[in-house]
């Protein structure tokens, strides 16, 4: 007989709504000992609201949920932690300026005291040295700052701070929210984190939220298919192909093109719009490239191999390059104050950091998405002209399709991936024709994602240059007319990447390795 096993957590009719809108609604969800859960959807399917009602973050509207075998009404983030529930946030919440013992027991410190009542700093670092040490982290020093150590090692120490916390309140099996942990991470940090869930969870158990699909099926135990709030499927991971889990998300097959490979130009003969020579920075030695009219071309390479620098360097955003030139359509675009001779010259940029540099989170929809054209909107007078500002954004809200109650909401309370579109349309609304774009589908879902594929497409079509820097192999080789591969701030590896003749994923390693 085999033994009946009992979930640790159970929601049931999980429920929530904003404003009279409802995001999550009735909503079943178990989590076993052990085990890794995905939870998969489109953009604005409700799968964060979803862990952040688990995490007490968001109080339910409805429904109930259970923990260990007890009624789970957690009020705030910390009662979820000392119930034995902690996430790790897709935009760190480590505080970067404290040591990592400081970030590991942060608010407990009352609970290390000694005898005179003082702090016991050498008790809270003896006991991050254990934790980290039992998760194989023993090379991360709990007295150093945490700014000091990658995005990679942070997410890994958020982690140690999980099991500390649960140790702590002696919760001998937490469970460990993952919104997006490999959003903003290479092929190789991907690769660590996922060695170190599987061997984790002999003491815990995962909820994992990701837009790599392969993630799910390689990870996850099973997975959970949200669409507009509900919970509309659940697949055994080991059972389900890529191609099904697409469609049980989007609704249909994947395309083939998925990619539109078919559309990609031949721009041999084309003129050049974008050049760049012998750039120098942060990170970056003798760069130097051309990008022609209607051409896509990638940059690829690990994390910290100086890419998104380039890209950075080209638009003039913040670390300024150090020497170098740019030219767009001919026309130099000075060092100093080339950011806005880039704007003047019609260069968009979407940047990977997108809730610091790429929206202003307070701002709607529609003044987001206006943001770059003013001109476009504004009457004789200067004065924005709201009737044409809400024109404009309602045309990309529908084009990119991005999940809002309306132009007017506020964008710091979309979906990630649907700020990612806000993004996009800012720069769509403005007719850019050249465009700088740092990994422009980070947080989108595979659906979405092909709509910014065929938008790319019709801009190559309109005659526009893109410089595409990207983390995702394939999206990279799918896209690009031609593929340049940095290692160490320079560019190692060159290649045409024409549609009848792709390189593969190991040919492009190769050279960042
Ligand atoms: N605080 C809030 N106020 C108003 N609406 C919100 C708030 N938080 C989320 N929403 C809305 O709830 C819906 C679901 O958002 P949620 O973040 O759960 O989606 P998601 O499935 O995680 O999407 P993504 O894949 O883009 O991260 C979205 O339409 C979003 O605009």
């Amino acid at each position: 007989m085999t033994a009946v096993r009992n979930p640790i957590f159970a929601m049931r009719g999980g429920s929530k709504s904003f404003n009279g809108n409802w995001v999550v609604e009735g909503v079943d969800l178990q989590i076993f000992p052990n085990e890794i859960v995905g939870i998969a959807g489109e953009n604005g399917a409700g799968k964060s609201t979803t862990l952040k009602m688990i995490a007490g973050i968001h109080s339910p509207n409805g429904g109930e949920m259970e923990l260990f075998g007890k009624p789970f009404k957690p009020l705030r983030y910390t009662q979820a932690v000392e119930a034995g529930i902690s996430m790790v946030f897709q935009e760190q919440a480590l505080i970067p300026s404290l040591s990592v013992y400081e970030n590991i027991f942060l608010s407990l410190e009352v609970n290390f005291t000694n005898r005179l009542a003082l702090v016991d700093r050498k008790a809270m670092i003896a006991h991050s040295e254990r934790h980290l040490k039992d998760l194989g982290l023993a090379h991360i020093d709990p007295r150093r700052r945490t700014s000091d150590y990658a995005f990679h090692d942070r997410q890994m120490i958020e982690i140690a701070k999980a099991f500390a916390l649960a140790e702590y309140f002696h919760i001998d099996h937490p469970i460990i929210l993952l919104d997006e942990p490999t959003a903003a991470i290479g092929e190789r940090e991907v690769r660590l984190l996922f060695d170190s869930i599987r061997q984790f969870r002999a003491r815990a158990s995962f909820v994992l939220i990701t837009h790599r699909l392969s993630e799910y099926i390689e990870l996850c135990d099973r997975i959970y298919v949200f669409k507009d709030g509900r919970n509309v499927g659940e697949f055994a991971g080991e059972r389900i192909s890529e191609q099904n889990l697409h469609m049980a998300m989007v609704g249909r097959i994947r395309d083939e093109e998925y990619f539109k490979e078919k559309r990609q130009l031949d721009v041999t003969e084309a003129p050049i719009v974008i050049s760049a020579n012998g750039l120098e920075g942060d990170n970056v030695r003798n760069v130097s490239f051309d990008v022609r009219k209607g051409e896509i071309v990638g940059l690829g390479g690990l994390v910290g191999c100086g890419k998104e620098a380039v890209g950075r360097a080209v638009v003039g955003f913040d670390p300024f390059p150090a020497a170098g030139t740019v030219e767009v359509n001919g026309k130099v675009l000075p060092l100093r104050r080339r950011g806005k001779a880039a704007i003047a010259n019609g260069v968009g940029f979407v940047p990977k950091e997108r809730k610091t540099e790429g929206i202003v989170p307070y701002m709607s929809v529609e003044a987001n998405i206006s943001l770059a054209s003013l001109p476009l909107v504004s009457r004789l007078t200067g004065i924005i002209s709201a009737a044409r500002e809400r024109s404009l954004a309602q045309k990309h809200v529908n084009g990119l399709r991005i999940r809002c109650s309306g132009p007017t909401q506020l964008c710091q309370f979309l979906s990630g991936g649907n700020q990612q579109k806000v993004v996009l349309a800012k720069w769509l609304a403005r007719g850019v024709q050249v465009l700088v774009l740092d990994n422009p589908t980070r947080g989108v879902d595979v659906g979405a994602k092909e709509e910014i594929y065929s938008v790319l497409r019709d801009l190559t079509d309109q005659g526009a240059a893109i410089l595409l820097i990207s983390d995702d192999l394939l999206e990279l080789i799918g896209l690009s007319n031609r593929i340049l591969v940095m290692r160490d701030g320079e560019i190692q590896f060159e290649r045409d990447a024409p549609a009848n003749d792709k390189p593969t994923e190991q040919e492009l390693v190769r050279h960042m390795v």
